[in-house]
């Protein structure tokens, strides 16, 4: 039997709706959930991801800011633009988009958002947090995946999970939260040796590995759930996982769409992350009598 094709798109608009009513209730109370997004340079993919997030926080009843700044911008105004908006109280979730040019250390800017306000979970001390089980925003791309998995019924308690790729925004951070959810997980990785022999034992695959259809059928169990975690640009201009979709179809189980799945579902958790943010600046608001 073919594999089940995820249909992110129902999975996105349903949960988003969620997120939209509650965006709703907590501005009728008061406080109106806000993103600042950062943007530095021209890169045409991120410039596209930031349009993105922007239409959905207005969809969604999010108030949202766009800073788009020149690629020549130093890493001294891209900080004092961040301790800016970690003193504005009109916005509870910063994010600056990755990547940046080289000339700014991105992990100089990162530490320098407000824990309370980093929606992407790129901080150190959200990073860890996460990784103790301790309330933290989760990362969004890795949460998405957890929450199509929850979605779709597919049980990740003692099941094991194989995540190729081990980047800090996606491949560590997914193999946290699967693990928070009890499976067995490895990682594998561009050293991996029998990269096949390892994949095929995944119930669960996730591909986050940035290269264009490397997962063929040969990598999956019979039955596995896939999740393609790539966005890889071909010379035709066409968009493509890290999953090789038609070729693995009549192997896995169940398995993502690119695009249309783990890309919107990744959006749809930074709107999540912006509403808890300002649901805890409110109680700290409501503590401090303001
Ligand atoms: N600060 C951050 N930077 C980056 C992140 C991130 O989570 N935070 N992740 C990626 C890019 N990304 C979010 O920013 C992202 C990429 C793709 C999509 C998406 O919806 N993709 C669509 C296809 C869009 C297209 O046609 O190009 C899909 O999959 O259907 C959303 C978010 C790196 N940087």
């Amino acid at each position: 039997m073919p594999a089940q094709i995820i249909n992110g798109k129902e999975i996105v608009s349903s949960y988003r709706a969620e997120i939209k009513e509650q965006v709703q209730a907590l501005t009728s109370s008061g406080t109106q959930p806000g993103l600042a997004v950062v943007i530095v340079g021209e890169d045409p993919a991120s410039q596209v991801y930031v349009r993105n997030k922007a239409k959905s926080c207005e969809e969604a009843g999010i108030y949202s800011e766009v800073h788009r700044l020149p690629v020549q911008t130093s890493e001294a105004e891209l900080l004092q633009l961040i301790r800016q908006l970690n003193d504005n109280p009109r916005i509870h979730g910063i994010l600056v988009q990755s990547p940046l040019p080289k000339h700014i250390s991105e992990e100089r800017v990162v530490e320098e958002i407000a824990v309370t306000k980093d929606v992407d979970c790129f901080h150190p001390t959200n990073v860890g947090n996460v990784s103790i089980g301790k309330d933290a925003p989760l990362p969004c791309t890795p949460a998405g995946v957890i929450q199509i998995l929850k979605k779709i019924n597919v049980p990740i308690a003692g099941k094991h999970a194989v995540v190729i790729g081990r980047s800090n925004i996606v491949g560590k951070p997914m193999a946290m939260l699967l693990l928070r959810e009890n499976a067995t997980v490895t990682i594998c990785h561009s050293r991996t040796a029998n990269l096949e022999e390892i994949t095929r034992q995944a119930d669960i695959l996730v591909a986050a590995v940035g290269k264009a259809k490397l997962v063929r059928k040969e990598h999956v169990k019979p039955g596995a759930v896939v999740i393609d975690v790539g966005m890889n640009r071909l010379d035709t201009g066409k968009l493509a996982g890290d999953v090789d979709f038609d070729d693995v179809l009549d192997t896995a189980g169940y398995v993502t769409p690119v695009p249309g799945c783990v890309g919107p579902m990744t959006i749809t958790i930074l709107l999540q992350n912006t509403l808890e943010a300002a649901r805890k600046f409110a109680e700290r608001q409501t503590a401090a009598g303001v």
